[in-house]
């Protein structure tokens, strides 16, 4: 399996509407490789918690749009990191907050194959829990070519093991995190990524921001690593692709040779 890892720098300056047209253009760039990942809320902001009312959109609005057409003209399936969700039919959710940071990813024909809402909302007490609705679901997506399947999660979600245990459950040989994690801690990000990828062997496909936004620094070190724990790719802390070719089928050799997970006791 062919993937794309785009590790988006932003600034202030940047208006949202441009740099939807700009990572469109990179994505389309894309074209031979079968999976594309973006990183979270790279539109809003991961940061810009004063923007998320008003940059708000449904799932089809223009930034899904975009991303369709975009993921349609590459012929990839596109995981389009994810954005601040308002529900066009005017859902609230359990909080009533109104708002979900949701990823969105579609198939090499544009179409929506799969909608994440982050479990684990970040902030405590501000930003993410304050303005937004915690999702609830486990989701999980085919990868191309039948080479598996990806658990899905955000982010701060990567810090709760447990989201995990649950996607390898579900069938899980991928895990894929788009986030917006921040300098100051990008060591957790790198060692939380490796623990993920060896605890539960699978390979994990992470995706951060770069630049700095919000008075944030972002910490780069995208990353793909194997499900024995090798970095078969880390991106350094500035816009940056990485083009990875992924032996999935290594999933299976791996659990066959060290088939930790059969010692669970549960
Ligand atoms: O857990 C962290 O240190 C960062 C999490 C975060 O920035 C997020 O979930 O947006």
């Amino acid at each position: 399996m062919k993937l794309a890892v785009l590790q988006v720098a932003y600034g202030d300056d940047e208006p949202m509407d441009e740099r939807v047209e700009r990572v469109a253009a990179l994505v389309r760039e894309q074209r031979g490789h079968d999976l594309v990942v973006l990183p979270e809320l790279w539109a809003p902001g991961g940061f810009a918690y004063r923007e998320w009312v008003d940059r708000a959109q449904p799932v089809d609005g223009a930034i899904g749009t975009a991303m369709s057409a975009a993921a349609r003209d590459a012929g990839v399936m596109l995981h389009a990191g994810s954005i601040v969700e308002r529900p066009a039919d005017g859902e609230t959710g359990p909080e009533g907050r109104g708002l979900w940071n949701t990823s969105l990813v579609y198939g090499p024909d544009g179409s929506l194959v799969a909608t994440y809402r982050k479990i684990h909302r970040f902030g405590f007490g501000a930003g993410e829990p304050k303005l937004m609705d915690a999702g609830e679901d486990v989701v999980l997506v085919d990868l191309p070519g039948g080479e598996g399947r990806a658990g899905l999660s955000t982010c701060y979600d990567l810090r709760f093991p447990e989201l995990y245990r649950r996607q390898l459950d579900a069938g899980a040989t991928a895990f894929l995190v788009p986030a917006a994690w921040p300098a100051a801690r990008v060591r957790h990000w790198t060692l939380l990524a490796h623990a993920r990828a060896i605890e539960d062997q699978c390979v994990v496909i992470a995706c951060n921001t770069a630049g700095t936004h919000a008075r944030t620094e972002m910490g780069g070190h995208s990353q793909v690593i194997s499900a024995s724990g090798e970095a078969l790719a880390m991106a350094g802390t500035s816009e940056e692709v990485l083009s990875v070719e992924v032996d999935m089928d290594a999933v299976t050799t791996w659990r066959e040779q060290f088939p930790v997970l059969r010692d669970r006791r549960l």
